[in-house]
């Protein structure tokens, strides 16, 4: 598509969804304002953006597309001064925030003056922030949830669903209301959990220092997200409060039926806890994006002698695949070859990286 484009909050989802538009539409022109001078000039040196603007008065009038992609309560300010500027008629403003119900109510100062505004939120993240933190590929197969309104023009809805096609998301319409109760459940309250995990881990880390120094896999993976924007994550909360009071007694009375299970020593019912949560986890799909990302695994049966890491990657590097993880697996008796686990961030690199694994050896591949 052709026209210009504003991207207010030039961060981790700001740049992400800014290098999807600009790899999608070559000939559409991007504006980034940021409040940090930093990051407008970091998200231009990264291409991101194609011109950094230090006020927004000037691109808001200009553009045909503007996006807020700042913490939540920011998100009402912008929209403030954007509805006292005079806006090109037919702009469309969306947001990328975590909550809507708020996000869309505050939106009327826009929708009253006859602006159209369609609430939007890609289903993928990572606790990194910053433009640097910032990939075109970051919403691949995710969900991308929109929350137009009644009255809302069919027509502006496809046009701004044309805007983002790049992000390669599969779009979902919900209310605000199913928005934030969904999002709730799996985003926001494991969130808080995350986090106090940590809390209670730190707390007893200062009886014993071992505690941080035992923290490993499994509190590492549950509390990867805990490593979060403090302030996007206070921001979350105070938008979605009635829900997480909800979402928070629900978990307490569970916690307190666990814990009532584990002082009379209730064998059966322990394990079926367990049980049933890895049933449901285990039928979680892997292969789309969401709360819980999708690793692209390409399994390499290789001979297994010292070097054969570095000769791998040496490939994939050559090709310019980026790769996310490498493992050795051991469950093979014999020792001439062993499998290689190569984790991907997307599937179309993973297919990449078969094909350079065939071209450049004769070693067999397999997608589990
Ligand atoms: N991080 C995630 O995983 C994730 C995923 C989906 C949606 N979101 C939502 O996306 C939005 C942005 O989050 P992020 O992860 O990109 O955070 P981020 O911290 O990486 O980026 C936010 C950017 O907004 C800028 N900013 C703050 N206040 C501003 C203001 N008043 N005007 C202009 N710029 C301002 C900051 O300087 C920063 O560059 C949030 O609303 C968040 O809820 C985040
Ligand atoms: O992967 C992460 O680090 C995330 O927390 C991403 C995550 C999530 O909870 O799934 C965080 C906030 C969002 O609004 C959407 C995605």
């Amino acid at each position: 598509m052709r026209g210009n484009v504003l991207i207010i909050g030039l961060g981790l989802i700001g740049g992400s969804v800014g290098l999807a538009i600009k790899q999608q539409h070559r000939e559409a022109f991007i504006f980034g304002y940021d409040v940090s001078e930093k990051n407008i000039r970091l998200a231009k040196m990264l291409g991101v953006v194609d011109e950094g603007v230090f006020t927004i008065e000037e691109a808001a009038r200009a553009a045909d597309l503007i996006i807020l992609s700042v913490p939540v309560a920011e998100t009402r300010r912008i929209m403030a001064s954007l509805a006292s500027l005079c806006l090109k008629p037919g702009v469309i403003v969306t947001d990328v925030g975590s909550t809507k119900k708020k996000v869309v109510e505050e939106a009327k100062c826009l929708t009253d003056r006859g602006i159209c505004f369609i609430g939007g939120h890609p289903m993928a993240g990572s606790h990194k922030s910053g433009p640097g933190a910032a990939k075109a590929r970051l919403f691949e197969n995710a969900f991308y949830l929109l929350t137009p309104e009644a009255n809302t023009d069919k027509g502006k809805l496809s046009e701004l669903m044309e805007w983002l096609d790049g992000t390669k998301a599969n779009f979902l319409i919900v209310t605000p209301d199913e928005h934030d109760l969904l999002t709730g459940v799996i985003s926001h309250f494991p969130h808080i959990v995350a986090a106090g995990l940590v809390g209670q881990a730190k707390n007893y880390n200062m009886e014993n220092i071992l505690v941080s120094r035992l923290a490993a896999g499994g509190f590492r993976d549950i509390t990867r997200i805990a490593s979060s924007s403090p302030v996007m994550w206070r921001d979350i909360l105070m938008q979605n409060k009635s829900v997480l009071m909800d979402l928070m007694d629900d978990w307490l009375k569970e916690m307190e039926r666990v814990k009532s299970l584990l002082e009379v020593d209730d064998y059966e019912s322990i394990l079926k806890f367990f049980k049933s949560a890895k049933e449901f986890r285990d039928e979680l799909p892997v292969r789309a994006k969401g709360a819980i990302p999708a690793f692209y695994d390409l399994y390499i049966d290789v001979p297994d002698y010292p070097g054969i890491i570095s000769e791998i990657t040496g490939y994939f590097a050559h090709e310019g695949i980026s790769i996310t993880n490498i493992r050795i697996m051991e469950t093979r008796e014999d020792e001439i070859y062993g499998v290689l686990v190569v984790s991907f961030q997307t599937d179309h690199d993973r297919i990449k990286a078969e094909e350079c694994i065939k071209h450049y050896t004769n070693y067999e591949t397999f997608i589990a």
